[in-house]
């Protein structure tokens, strides 16, 4: 493979991208399709029980030639491939990056450092499938005999975030009578909360972290463990803790059986680990089998990224188009919008997939990048957001990309609750890319009996200029193998966006400082006596802190 240009900006393609730019931004979406009938048929993809519309993007055939170029010119098909094949792409870190690995059914080895990583990832699984059968079925049971009715998940960031998306999900498997709760905020309401409705004798804890030295997490897991033990002694702990943790050392220390410990590996990113151990309360509240659906959902999407030529290749396409807005149209933001209730964390589970990926302003080699990486990724479920910040994807001054997501079919097909909600799924890209022109808003007025001056006032607040872009991707239902293709194609996404960025999407050393600096404040915070050592902002709001918590 050729050696891609340093700077992005002086890939050929991206040079005739800045070109083709300056002429596409003119053409409006709404004349796109009048000319071209055949324009959705040319501009979605099919995979089984998904459909991925991207027609209403700000492109033609040239764009996607010229984007599919980029791709090519910046080596994402070597880099893919690097992946799977288990190469140190994470390279500030010195690791492989195989989360694809642990979903990995093909019974192909997938080697590191020459050797299979298969039969420890199998080894795992038939011990999350022991462990989570037992819970399910009362045989596991805790210090008094009785059988578990809480599991709680005790994690934050990707220890958190992508199973606790994951069992909302899948609500409708969950278990009647088997709660799976999450704890992640430092902040001790969040634990108080959730102790509050849980009987210690009926309640298990998953202390799930990468590292286990993750503040929040050992702050919460304490206080659980203080929980249990204050009710049941010290002998109950066995009994009511387990630890999803790559630091056998560390749980060990915590006073957690290392034989209720669920392994996983450094080449797992905790963004990317919901498929790994950190599953586990995915598969307690769902049962094992719905869970390895979800991982064959994941691998089935990874081997069409791997084998599918670009053009077809759905992860390339999206990231691709998402490219496009970023860099070329300058958009900054991006929405996932669900129009799923159960979907209602996929926004925010991506939100730090993307962003902790590739919020990143330096290249492989340490240089800065000359142009925006990362978009600021936000999204609610459908239809609550349309009535909330729909109004400036609408009318505001900037253009926010938006992905679409809705299922075919509803698991609770109450009445015509299906049928409202995706006739306003179908509603909001079509007025997006349409709009309302002057012309359409008058006849609608002057219909209304309003005389030319009301006309002319109203006007201008009552135009969309709509070429306003989003993808649509419909998916069958929302189950365990759909919901595990979707999350592989979004990881793959951010995947390909990196490659063409060439950050290392792999690393979060962003997520330091803050971590290093709140280590020095808490004695501080601690000792309780004024402080002068910072900056005046940061001295005057702890020393205002130490007084004003007293309530005096
Ligand atoms: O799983 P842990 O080691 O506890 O890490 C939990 C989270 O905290 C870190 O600060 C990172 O920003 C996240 O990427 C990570 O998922």
């Amino acid at each position: 493979m050729p050696a891609r240009p340093s700077r992005l900006t002086e890939c050929p393609a991206y040079e005739a991208l800045a070109q083709h730019h300056g002429r596409i931004a003119e053409v409006h979406l709404r004349d796109l399709f009048a000319s071209d009938a055949d324009r959705f048929r040319r501009f979605s993809r099919r995979l089984p029980g998904m459909l991925v519309d991207f027609s209403k993007n700000r492109l033609t055939d040239a764009t996607l030639a010229l984007l599919l170029d980029l791709a090519r010119e910046c080596g994402v098909e070597a880099k893919r491939d690097a992946m799977f094949a288990g190469e140190k792409i994470n390279t500030t870190e010195g690791r492989a990056v195989l989360h694809t690995a642990l979903r990995n059914r093909s019974g192909r080895p997938v080697l590191v450092d020459g050797q299979d990583v298969m039969p420890a990832v199998t080894a795992v699984l038939a011990k999350m499938k022991d462990f989570s059968d037992r819970i399910r079925s009362g045989a596991w049971t805790g210090a008094t005999g009785q059988r578990i009715t809480d599991v709680v998940n005790i994690g934050i960031g990707g220890s958190d975030l992508g199973p606790r998306m994951v069992v909302e999900a899948l609500k409708p498997w969950h278990q009647p009578g088997l709660r799976v709760r999450f704890v992640s905020n430092v902040d001790g309401s969040d634990i108080a909360e959730v102790l509050k409705a849980c009987d210690p004798a009926t309640t298990l804890f998953l202390v799930a972290s990468k590292t286990f030295t993750t503040q929040e997490t050992l702050t919460n897991a304490h206080t659980a463990r203080r929980w249990i033990v204050e009710a049941l002694g010290e002998d109950a702990v066995a009994k009511h803790f387990a630890a999803l943790s790559t630091n056998g050392q560390d749980v060990a220390a915590f006073g957690i059986d290392t034989a209720n410990m669920f392994e996983f590996w450094d080449w797992v990113g905790g963004r990317y680990s919901l498929w790994s151990a950190i599953g586990l309360p995915i598969a307690v509240a769902v049962g094992f089998e719905r869970f390895e659906q979800l991982l064959a959902g994941g691998h089935a999407m990874d081997e069409h990224f791997r084998t599918a030529p670009l053009d077809q290749n759905i992860p390339v396409l999206l990231a691709m188009i998402g490219v496009w807005y970023v860099d070329f149209f300058g958009a900054d933001t991006y929405a996932i919008l669900p129009y799923d209730q159960y979907l209602h964390r996929f926004p925010a589970h991506f939100q730090q997939v993307d962003m902790e990926s590739n919020g990143k302003r330096v290249t492989l080699s340490g240089e800065p990048v000359d142009v925006q990486t990362g978009p600021i990724l936000f999204g609610e479920p459908g239809t609550n957001g349309q009535h909330s910040f729909y109004q400036l994807i609408h009318q505001g001054t900037r253009m926010v990309p938006c992905d679409f997501i809705a299922p075919a079919r509803s698991q609770n097909p109450i009445g015509d609750h299906h049928a409202i909600l995706l006739s306003n799924f179908f509603a909001q890209t079509e007025a997006l890319m349409r709009g309302k022109t002057p012309d359409e808003v008058r006849a609608e007025l002057a219909a209304k009996g309003l005389d030319e001056a009301a006309v002319a006032a109203a006007l201008p607040h009552r135009v969309f200029p709509g070429n306003r872009p989003s993808t649509s991707i419909l998916v069958d239902q929302v189950d365990p193998h759909t919901l595990g293709m979707l999350i592989a194609l979004y990881e793959h996404k951010v995947f390909v966006q990196g490659a063409v960025w060439d950050v290392n999407s792999f690393d979060q050393w962003g997520v330091e400082l803050g971590k290093q600096l709140a280590k020095q404040i808490l004695p501080e915070l601690e000792a309780g006596t004024p402080v002068d050592g910072h900056d005046a902002s940061t001295n005057g709001l702890i020393n205002a802190w130490l007084e004003m918590r007293t309530g005096g």
